[in-house]
Protein backbone atom coordinates (compact mmCIF):
# COMPACT_ATOMS: atom_id res chain seq x y z
CA UNK A 1 0.00 0.00 0.00
CA UNK A 2 1.33 3.27 -0.81
CA UNK A 3 2.55 5.78 2.05
CA UNK A 4 -0.27 7.93 1.79
CA UNK A 5 0.65 11.85 1.11
CA UNK A 6 1.22 13.74 4.42
CA UNK A 7 2.98 16.77 5.17
CA UNK A 8 6.49 16.35 5.82
CA UNK A 9 8.15 18.37 8.49
CA UNK A 10 10.28 15.48 10.04
CA UNK A 11 14.01 15.28 9.34
CA UNK A 12 14.03 11.95 7.72
CA UNK A 13 17.28 10.75 8.90
CA UNK A 14 16.09 11.10 12.35
CA UNK A 15 13.38 8.74 11.55
CA UNK A 16 12.78 5.22 12.81
CA UNK A 17 13.96 5.72 16.08
CA UNK A 18 12.98 2.59 17.42
CA UNK A 19 15.74 1.38 15.70
CA UNK A 20 18.17 3.69 17.69
CA UNK A 21 17.54 1.55 20.82
CA UNK A 22 17.93 4.44 23.15
CA UNK A 23 18.68 3.17 26.85
CA UNK A 24 16.21 4.10 29.69
CA UNK A 25 18.85 5.91 31.14
CA UNK A 26 17.93 8.72 28.33
CA UNK A 27 14.85 9.24 29.99
CA UNK A 28 16.21 9.58 33.30
CA UNK A 29 17.71 12.77 32.32
CA UNK A 30 14.19 14.66 31.90
CA UNK A 31 13.35 17.33 33.49
CA UNK A 32 9.91 17.28 34.91
CA UNK A 33 7.00 17.07 32.56
CA UNK A 34 4.99 19.45 31.96
CA UNK A 35 1.10 19.95 34.24
CA UNK A 36 -2.24 20.05 32.55
CA UNK A 37 -2.90 23.64 32.93
CA UNK A 38 -7.05 23.40 30.99
CA UNK A 39 -9.92 21.99 32.03
CA UNK A 40 -11.06 19.07 29.48
CA UNK A 41 -14.52 20.83 29.48
CA UNK A 42 -12.93 23.97 28.70
CA UNK A 43 -10.55 22.35 25.70
CA UNK A 44 -13.26 20.86 24.45
CA UNK A 45 -15.41 24.43 23.96
CA UNK A 46 -12.18 26.10 22.43
CA UNK A 47 -12.22 23.09 20.23
CA UNK A 48 -15.74 23.85 18.91
CA UNK A 49 -15.90 27.23 19.13
CA UNK A 50 -12.75 27.02 16.17
CA UNK A 51 -14.23 24.80 14.06
CA UNK A 52 -17.11 26.67 14.38
CA UNK A 53 -15.36 29.68 13.35
CA UNK A 54 -13.22 27.46 10.82
CA UNK A 55 -10.34 30.10 9.40
CA UNK A 56 -12.34 32.51 7.20
CA UNK A 57 -15.64 30.94 7.22
CA UNK A 58 -14.98 27.29 5.15
CA UNK A 59 -14.96 24.17 6.41
CA UNK A 60 -12.36 21.24 5.56
CA UNK A 61 -13.46 18.24 2.95
CA UNK A 62 -11.33 16.11 1.60
CA UNK A 63 -12.56 14.24 -1.72
CA UNK A 64 -11.04 11.30 -3.54
CA UNK A 65 -11.53 11.58 -7.65
CA UNK A 66 -12.14 7.90 -8.67
CA UNK A 67 -13.35 6.55 -12.35
CA UNK A 68 -12.07 4.12 -15.33
CA UNK A 69 -8.94 4.53 -16.59
CA UNK A 70 -8.53 7.59 -19.14
CA UNK A 71 -12.19 9.32 -18.36
CA UNK A 72 -10.23 12.19 -17.63
CA UNK A 73 -10.17 12.70 -13.55
CA UNK A 74 -6.47 14.41 -13.91
CA UNK A 75 -7.75 16.38 -16.65
CA UNK A 76 -10.60 17.38 -14.97
CA UNK A 77 -8.82 17.91 -11.57
CA UNK A 78 -6.06 20.18 -13.50
CA UNK A 79 -9.23 22.29 -15.12
CA UNK A 80 -10.68 22.87 -11.83
CA UNK A 81 -7.20 24.00 -10.73
CA UNK A 82 -7.07 26.54 -13.36
CA UNK A 83 -10.90 27.64 -12.90
CA UNK A 84 -10.17 28.50 -9.35
CA UNK A 85 -6.71 30.38 -9.80
CA UNK A 86 -4.93 27.59 -8.74
CA UNK A 87 -2.57 27.30 -11.15
CA UNK A 88 -1.55 30.66 -13.39
CA UNK A 89 -1.60 30.59 -17.09
CA UNK A 90 1.94 30.84 -17.30
CA UNK A 91 2.16 27.08 -15.57
CA UNK A 92 -0.43 25.88 -18.13
CA UNK A 93 1.31 27.45 -21.08
CA UNK A 94 4.26 25.59 -20.02
CA UNK A 95 2.60 21.75 -19.73
CA UNK A 96 1.00 22.34 -22.79
CA UNK A 97 4.69 22.92 -24.77
CA UNK A 98 6.12 20.61 -22.51
CA UNK A 99 3.43 17.26 -23.10
CA UNK A 100 3.57 18.23 -26.64
CA UNK A 101 7.47 17.73 -26.80
CA UNK A 102 6.74 14.61 -25.28
CA UNK A 103 3.90 13.89 -28.27
CA UNK A 104 1.10 13.78 -25.35
CA UNK A 105 -0.52 17.00 -25.56
CA UNK A 106 -3.60 15.84 -24.71
CA UNK A 107 -2.55 15.31 -21.62
CA UNK A 108 -1.04 18.94 -21.07
CA UNK A 109 -4.30 19.33 -18.11
CA UNK A 110 -3.39 16.45 -16.51
CA UNK A 111 0.27 17.21 -15.76
CA UNK A 112 -1.42 19.92 -13.14
CA UNK A 113 -1.56 16.82 -10.97
CA UNK A 114 0.57 13.78 -12.70
CA UNK A 115 4.02 14.76 -11.54
CA UNK A 116 6.40 11.97 -12.44
CA UNK A 117 8.23 11.60 -15.20
CA UNK A 118 6.85 7.88 -15.67
CA UNK A 119 3.38 9.26 -15.72
CA UNK A 120 3.68 11.47 -17.74
CA UNK A 121 5.25 9.08 -20.39
CA UNK A 122 3.06 6.89 -19.48
CA UNK A 123 0.38 9.21 -19.14
CA UNK A 124 -1.43 7.40 -16.31
CA UNK A 125 -1.75 8.61 -12.24
CA UNK A 126 0.19 5.95 -10.18
CA UNK A 127 -0.06 7.54 -7.42
CA UNK A 128 -2.21 10.08 -5.37
CA UNK A 129 -1.90 13.35 -5.64
CA UNK A 130 -2.56 15.61 -3.42
CA UNK A 131 -4.15 19.84 -3.99
CA UNK A 132 -5.89 22.24 -2.11
CA UNK A 133 -8.54 23.69 -3.62
CA UNK A 134 -10.32 27.49 -1.92
CA UNK A 135 -13.91 27.89 -2.79
CA UNK A 136 -16.31 30.33 -1.12
CA UNK A 137 -17.65 28.07 1.70
CA UNK A 138 -15.04 24.95 1.55
CA UNK A 139 -11.28 23.95 1.17
CA UNK A 140 -11.11 20.79 -0.72
CA UNK A 141 -8.32 18.86 -0.48
CA UNK A 142 -9.02 17.14 -3.85
CA UNK A 143 -6.76 13.26 -4.02
CA UNK A 144 -6.55 12.30 -7.89
CA UNK A 145 -6.41 8.62 -7.61
CA UNK A 146 -4.90 6.64 -9.98
CA UNK A 147 -7.71 4.70 -12.12
CA UNK A 148 -5.37 2.14 -13.83
CA UNK A 149 -6.23 -1.44 -12.19
CA UNK A 150 -2.54 -1.71 -11.31
CA UNK A 151 -2.56 0.86 -8.98
CA UNK A 152 -5.54 0.47 -7.08
CA UNK A 153 -3.66 -0.36 -3.66
CA UNK A 154 -2.66 3.78 -4.30
CA UNK A 155 -5.89 4.33 -5.40
CA UNK A 156 -7.37 2.73 -1.39
CA UNK A 157 -4.64 4.84 0.16
CA UNK A 158 -6.42 7.88 -1.28
CA UNK A 159 -9.95 6.46 -0.35
CA UNK A 160 -9.37 5.97 3.19
CA UNK A 161 -8.51 9.44 3.58
CA UNK A 162 -11.88 11.32 2.13
CA UNK A 163 -14.72 11.95 3.39
CA UNK A 164 -16.05 12.24 -0.35
CA UNK A 165 -15.98 11.02 -4.07
CA UNK A 166 -16.06 12.63 -7.23
CA UNK A 167 -16.59 9.91 -9.75
CA UNK A 168 -15.55 11.22 -13.59
CA UNK A 169 -16.90 8.94 -16.46
CA UNK A 170 -16.21 9.00 -19.82
CA UNK A 171 -19.86 9.53 -21.98
CA UNK A 172 -18.22 9.06 -25.80
CA UNK A 173 -19.65 6.00 -26.88
CA UNK A 174 -18.84 2.99 -26.13
CA UNK A 175 -16.26 4.35 -23.84
CA UNK A 176 -18.68 4.71 -20.68
CA UNK A 177 -20.15 1.08 -21.38
CA UNK A 178 -16.45 -0.24 -21.30
CA UNK A 179 -15.54 1.17 -18.02
CA UNK A 180 -18.88 0.41 -16.62
CA UNK A 181 -18.55 -2.73 -17.59
CA UNK A 182 -17.38 -5.60 -15.54
CA UNK A 183 -13.71 -5.71 -14.85
CA UNK A 184 -14.27 -1.96 -15.82
CA UNK A 185 -12.82 0.38 -12.57
CA UNK A 186 -15.83 2.23 -12.49
CA UNK A 187 -17.82 -0.14 -10.38
CA UNK A 188 -14.90 -1.23 -8.67
CA UNK A 189 -14.44 1.80 -7.81
CA UNK A 190 -17.66 2.87 -6.44
CA UNK A 191 -17.63 -0.17 -4.61
CA UNK A 192 -14.52 0.45 -2.99
CA UNK A 193 -15.02 3.97 -1.53
CA UNK A 194 -18.19 3.06 -0.31
CA UNK A 195 -16.76 0.17 1.66
CA UNK A 196 -14.39 2.25 2.78
CA UNK A 197 -17.39 4.66 4.35
CA UNK A 198 -17.65 7.31 2.15
CA UNK A 199 -21.55 8.06 1.76
CA UNK A 200 -21.25 11.49 -0.86
CA UNK A 201 -20.35 11.02 -4.21
CA UNK A 202 -20.67 13.71 -7.44
CA UNK A 203 -20.89 12.15 -10.57
CA UNK A 204 -18.74 14.18 -13.45
CA UNK A 205 -20.06 13.01 -16.55
CA UNK A 206 -17.45 14.17 -19.24
CA UNK A 207 -16.22 14.26 -22.74
CA UNK A 208 -19.60 15.47 -23.52
CA UNK A 209 -17.77 17.61 -26.24
CA UNK A 210 -17.46 14.50 -28.01
CA UNK A 211 -21.14 13.56 -28.01
CA UNK A 212 -21.91 17.23 -29.10
CA UNK A 213 -23.26 17.96 -25.68
CA UNK A 214 -26.33 15.78 -26.82
CA UNK A 215 -28.84 15.71 -23.41
CA UNK A 216 -29.97 12.33 -24.44
CA UNK A 217 -26.17 10.86 -24.27
CA UNK A 218 -25.82 12.27 -20.51
CA UNK A 219 -29.36 11.00 -19.12
CA UNK A 220 -28.60 7.69 -20.38
CA UNK A 221 -25.40 7.78 -18.43
CA UNK A 222 -26.86 9.15 -15.28
CA UNK A 223 -29.77 6.19 -15.20
CA UNK A 224 -27.32 3.89 -15.64
CA UNK A 225 -25.22 5.03 -12.85
CA UNK A 226 -27.98 6.26 -10.61
CA UNK A 227 -29.51 2.43 -10.64
CA UNK A 228 -26.04 1.20 -9.80
CA UNK A 229 -25.41 3.96 -7.31
CA UNK A 230 -28.20 2.55 -5.51
CA UNK A 231 -27.72 -0.81 -5.57
CA UNK A 232 -24.14 -0.05 -4.17
CA UNK A 233 -25.56 1.31 -1.21
CA UNK A 234 -25.53 5.11 -1.63
CA UNK A 235 -28.66 7.13 -0.97
CA UNK A 236 -29.86 8.84 -3.80
CA UNK A 237 -30.21 12.26 -1.62
CA UNK A 238 -26.49 11.99 -1.96
CA UNK A 239 -25.32 11.21 -5.48
CA UNK A 240 -25.20 14.40 -7.83
CA UNK A 241 -25.21 14.34 -11.15
CA UNK A 242 -23.29 17.18 -13.26
CA UNK A 243 -22.41 17.31 -17.10
CA UNK A 244 -19.33 18.15 -18.00
CA UNK A 245 -16.50 18.57 -20.86
CA UNK A 246 -12.86 18.81 -18.80
CA UNK A 247 -10.51 19.52 -22.06
CA UNK A 248 -13.08 22.73 -22.49
CA UNK A 249 -13.50 23.76 -19.16
CA UNK A 250 -17.26 23.30 -19.60
CA UNK A 251 -19.65 22.53 -17.11
CA UNK A 252 -17.03 23.68 -14.33
CA UNK A 253 -18.10 27.13 -12.82
CA UNK A 254 -21.13 28.95 -13.24
CA UNK A 255 -20.26 32.14 -14.69
CA UNK A 256 -18.48 30.38 -18.29
CA UNK A 257 -19.98 31.44 -20.94
CA UNK A 258 -18.85 28.07 -22.77
CA UNK A 259 -21.16 25.96 -20.80
CA UNK A 260 -24.60 28.37 -21.25
CA UNK A 261 -23.69 28.12 -25.03
CA UNK A 262 -22.93 24.26 -24.93
CA UNK A 263 -25.26 23.36 -22.61
CA UNK A 264 -28.11 25.84 -22.44
CA UNK A 265 -30.61 22.34 -21.62
CA UNK A 266 -28.96 22.13 -17.95
CA UNK A 267 -30.15 24.17 -15.79
CA UNK A 268 -28.75 22.30 -12.48
CA UNK A 269 -25.78 23.34 -10.22
CA UNK A 270 -22.28 23.31 -12.23
CA UNK A 271 -19.29 21.20 -10.64
CA UNK A 272 -17.90 24.19 -8.50
CA UNK A 273 -21.16 24.87 -7.08
CA UNK A 274 -21.73 20.95 -5.70
CA UNK A 275 -18.21 20.90 -4.37
CA UNK A 276 -19.19 24.29 -2.73
CA UNK A 277 -21.83 22.60 -1.19
CA UNK A 278 -20.38 18.81 -0.31
CA UNK A 279 -20.97 18.25 3.63
CA UNK A 280 -17.74 18.69 5.91
CA UNK A 281 -17.86 15.62 8.19
CA UNK A 282 -18.27 14.83 11.51
CA UNK A 283 -15.13 16.38 13.85
CA UNK A 284 -15.95 14.71 17.04
CA UNK A 285 -14.44 16.08 19.72
CA UNK A 286 -16.05 15.41 23.02
CA UNK A 287 -15.39 11.76 22.10
CA UNK A 288 -11.61 10.14 23.96
CA UNK A 289 -8.58 10.93 21.78
CA UNK A 290 -7.54 8.77 18.93
CA UNK A 291 -4.38 9.67 17.48
CA UNK A 292 -3.07 6.31 14.89
CA UNK A 293 0.91 7.34 14.42
CA UNK A 294 1.75 8.27 10.91
CA UNK A 295 5.87 8.78 11.78
CA UNK A 296 8.05 8.80 14.60
CA UNK A 297 11.05 11.32 14.89
CA UNK A 298 13.26 12.28 17.73
CA UNK A 299 12.15 15.39 18.64
CA UNK A 300 14.13 18.54 20.72
CA UNK A 301 15.71 17.02 24.77
CA UNK A 302 14.50 13.68 25.39
CA UNK A 303 11.44 13.91 23.18
CA UNK A 304 9.75 11.82 20.64
CA UNK A 305 7.57 13.19 18.02
CA UNK A 306 4.86 11.15 17.06
CA UNK A 307 2.57 12.86 14.06
CA UNK A 308 -0.47 11.80 12.29
CA UNK A 309 -3.95 13.12 12.47
CA UNK A 310 -6.33 13.41 15.25
CA UNK A 311 -9.38 10.90 14.78
CA UNK A 312 -11.33 12.01 17.61
CA UNK A 313 -11.08 14.17 20.88
CA UNK A 314 -8.50 16.43 22.28
CA UNK A 315 -5.02 16.43 23.82
CA UNK A 316 -3.20 19.48 25.46
CA UNK A 317 0.17 19.81 26.76
CA UNK A 318 0.56 17.75 29.88
CA UNK A 319 -2.02 15.30 29.73
CA UNK A 320 -1.03 11.58 30.25
CA UNK A 321 -1.38 9.60 27.17
CA UNK A 322 -1.27 5.83 26.49
CA UNK A 323 -0.01 4.27 22.89
CA UNK A 324 -1.47 1.56 21.95
CA UNK A 325 -0.99 -2.15 21.71
CA UNK A 326 1.67 -1.95 24.83
CA UNK A 327 1.45 -1.17 28.21
CA UNK A 328 3.58 2.49 27.72
CA UNK A 329 2.25 6.05 29.00
CA UNK A 330 3.36 9.41 28.10
CA UNK A 331 3.20 12.71 28.86
CA UNK A 332 2.33 15.39 25.97
CA UNK A 333 5.28 17.93 26.47
CA UNK A 334 4.30 19.85 23.10
CA UNK A 335 1.93 20.21 20.57
CA UNK A 336 2.82 21.47 16.86
CA UNK A 337 0.08 21.73 14.35
CA UNK A 338 0.36 23.81 11.08
CA UNK A 339 4.14 24.79 11.84
CA UNK A 340 2.85 26.20 15.38
CA UNK A 341 3.10 25.39 18.36
CA UNK A 342 -0.01 24.67 20.41
CA UNK A 343 -1.46 23.96 23.74
CA UNK A 344 -3.74 21.38 22.33
CA UNK A 345 -5.17 20.18 19.33
CA UNK A 346 -8.82 18.50 18.54
CA UNK A 347 -10.32 16.11 15.92
CA UNK A 348 -9.46 17.09 12.59
CA UNK A 349 -6.11 18.10 13.21
CA UNK A 350 -2.73 16.82 11.54
CA UNK A 351 -0.25 17.39 14.62
CA UNK A 352 3.14 16.14 15.95
CA UNK A 353 2.97 15.26 19.79
CA UNK A 354 6.30 15.46 21.53
CA UNK A 355 5.92 12.80 24.19
CA UNK A 356 8.07 12.29 27.10
CA UNK A 357 8.67 10.29 29.89
CA UNK A 358 8.32 7.13 27.31
CA UNK A 359 11.50 4.92 25.79
CA UNK A 360 11.13 5.77 22.25
CA UNK A 361 11.48 1.69 21.52
CA UNK A 362 7.65 1.47 22.60
CA UNK A 363 6.61 3.88 19.86
CA UNK A 364 5.93 2.88 16.24
CA UNK A 365 4.22 3.72 12.86
CA UNK A 366 0.06 2.41 13.35
CA UNK A 367 0.39 2.23 17.00
CA UNK A 368 -2.25 4.40 18.58
CA UNK A 369 -2.01 7.32 21.25
CA UNK A 370 -5.43 7.43 23.63
CA UNK A 371 -6.15 8.33 26.97
CA UNK A 372 -5.68 6.07 29.79
CA UNK A 373 -9.23 6.21 30.50
CA UNK A 374 -10.55 5.27 27.20
CA UNK A 375 -8.05 2.79 25.65
CA UNK A 376 -9.15 1.62 22.16
CA UNK A 377 -9.55 -2.25 21.71
CA UNK A 378 -6.76 -4.36 20.99
CA UNK A 379 -8.42 -6.97 18.52
CA UNK A 380 -7.22 -10.50 17.70
CA UNK A 381 -10.37 -11.23 16.11
CA UNK A 382 -12.98 -9.32 14.68
CA UNK A 383 -16.52 -9.74 12.61
CA UNK A 384 -16.30 -7.27 9.21
CA UNK A 385 -18.42 -6.68 6.73
CA UNK A 386 -16.46 -6.43 3.42
CA UNK A 387 -16.48 -6.42 -0.01
CA UNK A 388 -14.63 -8.76 -2.50
CA UNK A 389 -13.11 -7.24 -5.42
CA UNK A 390 -12.31 -8.74 -8.73
CA UNK A 391 -10.32 -11.56 -7.59
CA UNK A 392 -9.15 -14.84 -9.76
CA UNK A 393 -8.97 -17.14 -6.60
CA UNK A 394 -11.94 -17.32 -4.39
CA UNK A 395 -11.93 -16.70 -0.48
CA UNK A 396 -12.40 -19.90 1.54
CA UNK A 397 -12.47 -19.69 5.32
CA UNK A 398 -8.53 -19.95 6.88
CA UNK A 399 -7.47 -17.80 3.89
CA UNK A 400 -3.61 -16.07 4.87
CA UNK A 401 -4.16 -12.81 4.18
CA UNK A 402 -2.64 -9.26 5.24
CA UNK A 403 -4.81 -7.02 7.03
CA UNK A 404 -4.37 -3.17 6.77
CA UNK A 405 -5.60 -0.35 9.83
CA UNK A 406 -4.59 2.53 9.16
CA UNK A 407 -0.65 2.67 8.63
CA UNK A 408 -0.60 -1.02 10.69
CA UNK A 409 0.23 -4.10 8.48
CA UNK A 410 -0.35 -7.79 10.02
CA UNK A 411 -0.23 -11.17 9.03
CA UNK A 412 -4.17 -12.47 9.40
CA UNK A 413 -6.62 -15.25 8.03
CA UNK A 414 -10.18 -15.40 7.23
CA UNK A 415 -11.06 -17.58 9.84
CA UNK A 416 -15.11 -17.52 9.48
CA UNK A 417 -17.44 -16.86 6.24
CA UNK A 418 -20.34 -15.90 8.29
CA UNK A 419 -22.77 -14.92 5.49
CA UNK A 420 -23.06 -12.85 2.36
CA UNK A 421 -24.75 -10.09 1.83
CA UNK A 422 -27.11 -8.00 -0.23
CA UNK A 423 -24.67 -5.11 -1.14
CA UNK A 424 -27.41 -2.34 -0.92
CA UNK A 425 -29.40 -3.25 2.22
CA UNK A 426 -27.18 -5.74 4.17
CA UNK A 427 -29.77 -8.19 4.09
CA UNK A 428 -28.32 -11.92 4.82
CA UNK A 429 -28.42 -13.50 1.55
CA UNK A 430 -26.55 -16.92 2.36
CA UNK A 431 -25.82 -17.97 5.61
CA UNK A 432 -22.24 -20.14 6.38
CA UNK A 433 -21.41 -19.82 2.37
CA UNK A 434 -18.56 -22.03 1.02
CA UNK A 435 -16.29 -19.48 -0.75
CA UNK A 436 -16.38 -15.63 -1.44
CA UNK A 437 -16.19 -14.70 -4.83
CA UNK A 438 -15.75 -11.42 -6.43
CA UNK A 439 -18.05 -8.60 -6.16
CA UNK A 440 -19.70 -10.83 -3.51
CA UNK A 441 -20.09 -8.29 -0.29
CA UNK A 442 -20.16 -10.22 3.07
CA UNK A 443 -19.74 -10.73 7.10
CA UNK A 444 -17.16 -12.44 7.58
CA UNK A 445 -14.34 -13.06 11.15
CA UNK A 446 -10.76 -11.83 10.98
CA UNK A 447 -7.91 -13.28 13.25
CA UNK A 448 -4.70 -11.97 13.59
CA UNK A 449 -2.05 -14.33 13.16
CA UNK A 450 1.46 -14.86 14.47
CA UNK A 451 4.07 -12.80 12.31
CA UNK A 452 6.26 -16.54 11.05
CA UNK A 453 9.25 -14.73 11.67
CA UNK A 454 8.90 -14.63 15.26
CA UNK A 455 8.33 -18.69 16.16
CA UNK A 456 5.61 -21.28 16.36
CA UNK A 457 5.27 -19.98 20.39
CA UNK A 458 4.97 -16.42 19.36
CA UNK A 459 1.50 -15.13 19.68
CA UNK A 460 -0.56 -12.63 17.42
CA UNK A 461 0.10 -8.82 18.32
CA UNK A 462 -3.05 -7.19 18.14
CA UNK A 463 -3.84 -4.30 16.55
CA UNK A 464 -5.91 -1.43 17.92
CA UNK A 465 -9.05 -0.59 16.24
CA UNK A 466 -13.01 -0.01 17.09
CA UNK A 467 -16.21 -0.88 15.54
CA UNK A 468 -17.43 1.57 12.97
CA UNK A 469 -20.21 2.24 14.34
CA UNK A 470 -18.39 3.55 17.02
CA UNK A 471 -15.67 5.58 15.49
CA UNK A 472 -15.79 5.16 11.63
CA UNK A 473 -12.10 6.24 10.86
CA UNK A 474 -10.83 3.29 13.69
CA UNK A 475 -13.17 1.16 11.80
CA UNK A 476 -11.86 0.97 8.21
CA UNK A 477 -9.87 -2.20 7.09
CA UNK A 478 -8.54 -3.25 3.76
CA UNK A 479 -7.59 -7.16 3.06
CA UNK A 480 -4.49 -8.32 0.45
CA UNK A 481 -3.39 -11.74 -0.94
CA UNK A 482 0.15 -11.56 -2.60
CA UNK A 483 0.37 -8.44 -3.45
CA UNK A 484 -3.11 -7.25 -4.34
CA UNK A 485 -6.34 -6.25 -2.67
CA UNK A 486 -9.10 -8.34 -2.51
CA UNK A 487 -11.56 -6.81 -0.26
CA UNK A 488 -12.32 -3.62 1.86
CA UNK A 489 -14.36 -3.12 4.27
CA UNK A 490 -15.78 -2.01 7.89
CA UNK A 491 -15.33 -3.63 11.31
CA UNK A 492 -18.70 -4.71 13.41
CA UNK A 493 -17.69 -6.29 15.99
CA UNK A 494 -14.35 -6.96 18.08
CA UNK A 495 -14.79 -10.26 19.48
CA UNK A 496 -11.90 -11.19 22.29
N1 LIG B 1 -12.48 15.06 -25.86
C1 LIG B 1 -12.17 15.11 -24.59
N2 LIG B 1 -11.08 14.47 -24.11
C2 LIG B 1 -10.81 14.55 -22.79
C3 LIG B 1 -11.63 15.26 -21.90
N3 LIG B 1 -11.12 15.12 -20.66
C4 LIG B 1 -10.00 14.36 -20.78
N4 LIG B 1 -9.81 14.01 -22.06
C5 LIG B 1 -8.70 13.18 -22.60
O1 LIG B 1 -8.74 11.88 -22.06
C6 LIG B 1 -7.41 11.36 -21.89
C7 LIG B 1 -7.23 10.88 -20.45
O2 LIG B 1 -7.26 11.97 -19.56
P1 LIG B 1 -6.68 11.89 -18.08
O3 LIG B 1 -7.10 13.16 -17.42
O4 LIG B 1 -5.25 11.53 -18.07
O5 LIG B 1 -7.50 10.65 -17.53
P2 LIG B 1 -7.42 9.99 -16.09
O6 LIG B 1 -8.77 9.50 -15.78
O7 LIG B 1 -6.80 10.93 -15.12
O8 LIG B 1 -6.44 8.79 -16.35
P3 LIG B 1 -5.69 7.89 -15.23
O9 LIG B 1 -5.28 8.80 -14.14
O10 LIG B 1 -4.54 7.31 -15.94
O11 LIG B 1 -6.69 6.89 -14.78
C8 LIG B 1 -6.48 12.49 -22.26
O12 LIG B 1 -6.07 12.29 -23.60
C9 LIG B 1 -7.35 13.73 -22.18
O13 LIG B 1 -6.94 14.75 -23.03
C10 LIG B 1 -12.78 15.94 -22.44
O14 LIG B 1 -13.54 16.61 -21.74
N5 LIG B 1 -13.00 15.81 -23.77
Amino acid sequence: MATPTRKATADQSQLDIAGMNLGPEENEKDEAPPKVSLAREKVIADAKAEIEADKLGRKAVSLVVIGHVDAGKSTLTGRLMYALGRVGDKEVAANERASERMGKGSFSWAWQTDGTVEERERGVTMDVAQQTLQLPHRVITILDAPGHRDFIPNMISGAAQADCALLVVDASPGEFEAGFARGGQTREHVLLVRSLGVTQVIVAVNKLDVVEYDQSRYEEVCESLRAFLGTSGFAMGKAHFVPVAAMEGVGLGAEDEKTKKAMSWYQGPTLIDLLDQLKPPMRDVEAPLRMPIANVFKGTGSSTGVMGRILSGVVQIGEKVRVLPGEETAVVKSIQSDEENRSWAAAGANVTLYLTAIDPIHLSVGFVVCPPTALVPLATAFTARIIVFDIQVPILAGTSVELFVHSHDVPAAISKLTATLDRATGAVVKQNPRVLTKGLSAEVQITVRATSMSGPASRAEPVPLEPFSVNKEMGRVLVRRGGETIAAGIVLNVLN
